[in-house]
């Protein structure tokens, strides 16, 4: 049975984040993800955890100034200190919060930066954080991102992350296969992510058009749930799309996954 994990940077946007954590075990969610909370301090989202018996399931290395538009910091030439750096701030509160493994959003390409310069120090700054987050029992996600919706970004597609992958030549650099992203940038949803299973830690869902609700779109997310059953995932599916009217509303989808209590 698919583990439903609330990505609480896009659901409940009507609540202030603090209170996401609540508003989504209350609708029956197990685990909770997000962008990033670097802004509050670790011990109070562990005990939001604990009070609701959540799961922090992801959360983003530091992906840089978002409301200035930075989308991750991990392919810019001058804010090498900076990712390092990150990478010390993201242990800290993956392990305040148990969580087991972090996304890294490669950022967009500069200008006046070619993409084969950006992503060598992409990679060289992933050489730098995989052994690391190893180490501290953590694994490192790279995840491709349609550049329709970011322009710029430096990874978009699954064949992307291989070559960046077989770059960096560590085990730990897994792939977060999210499904709204694939269908936009290369479709073929379920051979892609049956031929990467491996390498797959964290799959998300969305519909498209629109990046809402899984079942509001093109995408056969019956046929999705099952194969990810049949394949034997046993990772989180992230719950990442814009509610169309109210996130609790929308949950029809979610129904029979739901946790009762
Ligand atoms: O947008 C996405 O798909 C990502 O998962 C994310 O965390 C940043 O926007
Ligand atoms: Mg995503």
């Amino acid at each position: 049975m698919p583990r439903f994990s609330a990505n609480l940077s896009m659901l409940y946007p009507e609540l202030d984040f603090l209170e996401r954590f609540a508003a989504a075990a209350a609708d029956g969610f197990a685990a909770v993800e997000y962008v990033g909370a670097y802004d509050r301090e670790p011990q109070v989202l562990r005990d939001l955890l604990d009070r609701h018996d959540l799961t922090q399931a992801l959360f983003n290395l530091p992906a840089g100034n978002w409301a200035a538009g930075e989308r991750g910091i991990a392919c810019l030439p001058d804010r090498i200190d900076a990712f390092r750096e990150s990478v010390d701030t993201a242990i800290r509160y993956a392990e305040a919060t148990r969580c087991n493994q972090v996304n890294c959003l490669a950022g967009i390409v500069p200008p006046g930066v070619d993409r084969q310069a950006a992503e060598q120090v992409l990679v060289d700054n992933l050489r730098h954080a995989a052994p690391r987050l190893a180490d501290a029992g953590i694994k490192l996600l790279l995840e491709p991102i349609n550049p329709r919706d970011m322009p710029g970004f430096l990874v978009n597609s699954t064949a992307d992350y291989e070559r960046i992958a077989a770059e960096v030549g560590h085990n730990n650099l897994f792939l977060q296969y999210d499904f709204y992203h694939m269908q936009v940038v290369q479709g073929d949803l379920l051979n892609t992510f049956r031929r990467l299973q491996g390498r797959i830690a964290h799959v998300q869902v969305a519909d498209n058009p629109g990046r809402h609700e899984p079942g509001s779109g093109e995408i056969n997310y019956a046929a999705i749930f099952a194969a990810l059953d049949a394949a034997g995932y046993d990772g989180w599916v992230g719950a990442e799309y814009r509610p169309r009217a109210g996130t609790s509303e929308g949950l029809g989808w979610f129904e029979p996954w739901r946790r009762r209590r």
